[in-house]
């Protein structure tokens, strides 16, 4: 069985700063690893390389091609479209049709025809949690999915996971939640590049 997904010596940048680097990992289909680390740590950073959206400083991440699906903080909602109509928004651009048990999933069923610029944080993160069920993409890599949720969406949303796990999907999360899976874990301190020396001015070179 191939892996799902493989970090190999992967380094990180954000804003010309290298945050992390020597970063391995291979993931299974059916394995999650949860990401942690501190404030500023570099842990959306990682999710954004991993996801494409920014390029490796050193390293590689290997995928199938089109296997990602990405939840990040801008949960990528159209205020303008109903909850219903987001989902087949996003079934159509995945090629799928099916939003019923997308909906059903995060409990959306009830809010189907809301506009979507109405919903409150929290069912708005459900719905862009829900998203995730119609892309039908293998690799889920999400940044602080929880946030927002309540207990009980939270637990709607580890039986998703759940499920999408046992299915032979993977999923790779930033979360200081329990997410009651078994995970791999990657404490991003552990892999923080060292500060690069500033380099010095031309006073004080002057007088160094
Ligand atoms: N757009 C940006 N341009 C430049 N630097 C950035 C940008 N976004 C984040 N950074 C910096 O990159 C570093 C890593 O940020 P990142 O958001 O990856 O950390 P994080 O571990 O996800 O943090 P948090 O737990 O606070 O969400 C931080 O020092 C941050 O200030």
């Amino acid at each position: 069985m191939s892996p799902a997904l493989a970090l190999e010596d992967l380094a990180v940048e954000r804003g010309g700063r290298r945050l992390l680097h020597g970063l391995n990992l291979t993931l299974m289909p059916g394995q999650a690893a949860v990401l942690t680390g501190p404030n500023g740590a570099g842990k959306t950073s990682l999710l954004r390389t991993i996801a494409g959206l920014q390029r490796p400083a050193a390293g590689r991440v290997r995928c199938q091609p089109d296997a990602i699906a990405y939840a990040g903080h801008a949960d990528g909602v159209k205020s303008a479209l109903t909850v219903s109509e987001n989902l087949r928004f996003w079934a159509a651009v995945f090629g799928g049709d099916q939003i019923a048990p997308a909906l059903a999933a995060m409990d959306l069923s009830a809010l189907g025809d809301r506009l979507a610029g109405r919903l409150s944080a929290g069912q708005r993160r459900r719905l862009g949690l829900a998203r995730l069920a119609v892309t039908g993409r293998p690799v889920w890599v999400l940044d602080e999915p929880t946030v927002s949720l309540d207990s009980r969406s939270a637990d709607l949303f580890r039986a998703m996971l759940a499920a999408h796990l046992a299915g032979g999907g993977a999923a790779i999360i930033a979360t200081h939640l329990d997410l009651g899976i078994e995970a791999l874990r990657l404490e991003l301190s552990e892999f923080a590049a060292p500060r690069d020396a500033a380099p010095l001015s031309g006073f004080d070179a002057a007088f160094a």
